[in-house]
């Protein structure tokens, strides 16, 4: 895909997750590997309301070389980009459900989310590491994210929210989707006691589907 087309896929995607509010206002950003770099949104931008002329690109050693100021969040992306030479792109939301178990896990836990469906487990994997909060921006959580995201393909930042990689933009826009759905059925059906997959289901989807 040339780079163009890259920057007008991460526009549309950003306005698709915003229209649907998987994003509000400013929050959230998103990262798109390049054979000679990166992609970010720029700093405070809307999802909703990108410009591809004007979306920042950083060169292989993440240095800014063009367009608007970068996310403050250049340190998550490429702790997730630099751990998964795989990913093509990395989705952060604030998205409300998958925040609301941020804010209930314990930092440390694997399963914050129980495996109750087999889509949750095709798109984001076995596992999906809580992590110590940060403040937004703090370069001091690349180490963690870059050793979780090493074996999970999404990992929930503690009274944060998620940071979601897929293979490509879409994969990872589609991973976060199914994330936040499947935190908002794990919300719906606390206290009730859900059949969950067992580990065979989970091997069985993992070794037909993968993750
Ligand atoms: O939570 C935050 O402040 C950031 O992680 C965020 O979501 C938006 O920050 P920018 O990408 O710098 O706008
Ligand atoms: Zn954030």
């Amino acid at each position: 895909m040339s780079e163009q087309a890259a920057r007008e896929e991460l526009v549309a995607l950003g306005a698709s997750l915003f229209q649907r509010g998987f994003s509000v206002g400013s929050a959230g950003n998103i990262s798109v590997r390049l054979p000679d770099g990166y992609l970010m949104t720029p700093t405070n931008s809307s999802l909703g309301r990108l410009d591809a002329a004007r979306i920042s690109k950083l060169d292989l050693e993440w240095r800014h070389v063009g367009g608007d100021k970068p996310s403050k969040e250049v340190f998550m992306h490429r702790a997730v980009l630099t751990a998964r030479p795989d990913a093509g792109a990395v989705v952060h939301l604030h998205s409300t459900h998958a925040t609301a178990i941020a804010c209930l896990a314990a930092v440390g836990e694997t399963r914050p989310i129980p495996m109750l469906t087999p889509y949750f487990v095709m798109r984001v994997g076995r596992e999906l590491p809580v992590l110590p909060y940060h403040r937004p921006g703090d370069p001091a959580m690349e180490a963690g994210i870059h050793e979780a995201a090493r074996s999970a393909r999404a990992v929930l930042l503690a009274n944060h929210g998620p940071v979601v990689s897929g293979k490509t933009l879409n994969d990872a826009v589609a991973a976060a989707e199914e994330l936040e759905e499947a935190a908002r059925l794990a919300l719906l059906l606390r206290g009730q006691n859900p059949r969950e997959l067992t580990e065979a289901e989970i091997d069985d989807l993992l070794g037909t589907f993968g993750a």
